[in-house]
């Protein structure tokens, strides 16, 4: 069904993805005012060049795997991967694993490896809002159907996550002061959907840390001194752009880490015809912003060069 509604949008809007292509560079040509992309067919390696006037960046906030600079990680004997290379728990059955991070990824990977039999821990560095998909589902919908204010919408969510979850904090997970979709709308910070991992953690089941200080050849120290050996670690720290390894000259807009230099909400138009969705770090509500400011600017450019 999906994908059925997939390809109907492609057809109502008579859009030609190029299916199983990746971008090698993008650059401007100052002298023909384009942009000049080469992109590689995966399939049979051909490069094809395409050159355009309007180029919109849409790669992603979460594009490469990122771990972070942790000391001893290199003398870590046990496997060390990142949550985007994690498969299934199967692998795991027995092994004591350790996964850093409690974002969704991280959150989802401890509760995989748990049911595989795995002896599982996390860790959770800062504050997180645990929810349930039906409570974001009704959050999202009181804010935008019925237009009710989103502290208010914040407020009856966090109650009644806290009823149903009970308290969290004596087992290391506390709570932000900022409501799940404020602080989503304003850090790009997502609330927890949790698919059972809390009831583990309640039940002991999965063991909280609250931050890494060292990583011995088969330990992990933590904050507070404690110690724990570990067969495997899972790095569920999230991720960066990667705008800038095929952006050549895209300077003006990007900064060194691939995020754009103008802020919300004048983030998503560049130079030269260069656009950028979805990198405000707001949820989706700003990329659909975004997608409809640049379709406009577009439709505004074009009808000034055909006057
Ligand atoms: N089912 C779903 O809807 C799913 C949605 N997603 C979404 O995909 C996006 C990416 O998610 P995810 O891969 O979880 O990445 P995130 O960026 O959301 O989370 C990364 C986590 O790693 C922690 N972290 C980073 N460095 C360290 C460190 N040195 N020590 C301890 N903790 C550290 C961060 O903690 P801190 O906050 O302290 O920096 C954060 O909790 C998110 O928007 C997420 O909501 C992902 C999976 C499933
Ligand atoms: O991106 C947003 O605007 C949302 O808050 C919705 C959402 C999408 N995926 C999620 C995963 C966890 C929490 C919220 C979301």
């Amino acid at each position: 069904m999906f994908v059925e509604y997939l390809d109907s949008y492609a057809d109502q809007f008579e859009i030609r993805p190029r299916y199983h292509t990746a971008v090698e560079s993008a650059i401007y040509d100052r002298g023909k005012n384009q942009w000049v992309v080469l992109v590689r067919d995966m399939d049979t390696s051909a490069v094809a060049r395409l050159a355009t006037q309007f180029l919109v960046v849409a790669a992603g906030e979460n594009s490469a795997a990122s771990i972070p600079p942790v000391p001893g990680l290199s003398r870590f004997e046990g496997e060390a991967i990142h949550s985007s290379a994690y498969k299934s728990g199967r692998a795991y059955t027995g092994k004591s694993v350790l996964v850093v991070g409690a974002g969704n990824s991280g959150m989802e990977i401890a509760y995989d490896l748990a049911t595989h039999g795995a002896h599982t821990s996390i860790v959770v560095r800062s504050p997180v809002h645990i929810m349930t998909k039906e409570l974001i589902r009704y959050g999202m919908t009181m804010v935008q159907n019925l237009g009710l204010n989103v502290t208010t919408v914040d407020s009856l969510l966090v109650m009644a996550a806290n009823f149903y979850f009970g308290d969290l904090s004596k087992h290391g997970i506390m709570r932000p002061k900022m409501g799940p979709l404020l602080l989503k709308s304003q850090t790009s910070r997502s609330a927890i959907i949790d698919v059972g991992t809390a009831r583990l953690i309640k039940g002991g089941v999965i063991k909280v840390f609250q931050g890494i200080s060292k990583i011995n050849t088969n330990s992990v120290e933590f904050h507070g001194g404690r110690q724990n050996s570990f067969d495997a670690t899972v790095f569920a720290t999230g991720y960066k752009s990667t705008v800038n390894v095929w952006l050549k000259n895209g300077e003006s807009t990007f900064k060194d880490d691939g995020f754009p230099k103008k802020y919300f909400p004048n983030h998503w138009r560049g130079e030269n015809g260069l656009y950028c969705a979805g990198f405000a770090r707001r949820g989706l509500a700003s990329i659909a912003m975004d997608a409809k400011n640049i379709a406009n600017d577009i439709v505004a450019a074009m009808d000034k060069m055909s006057c």
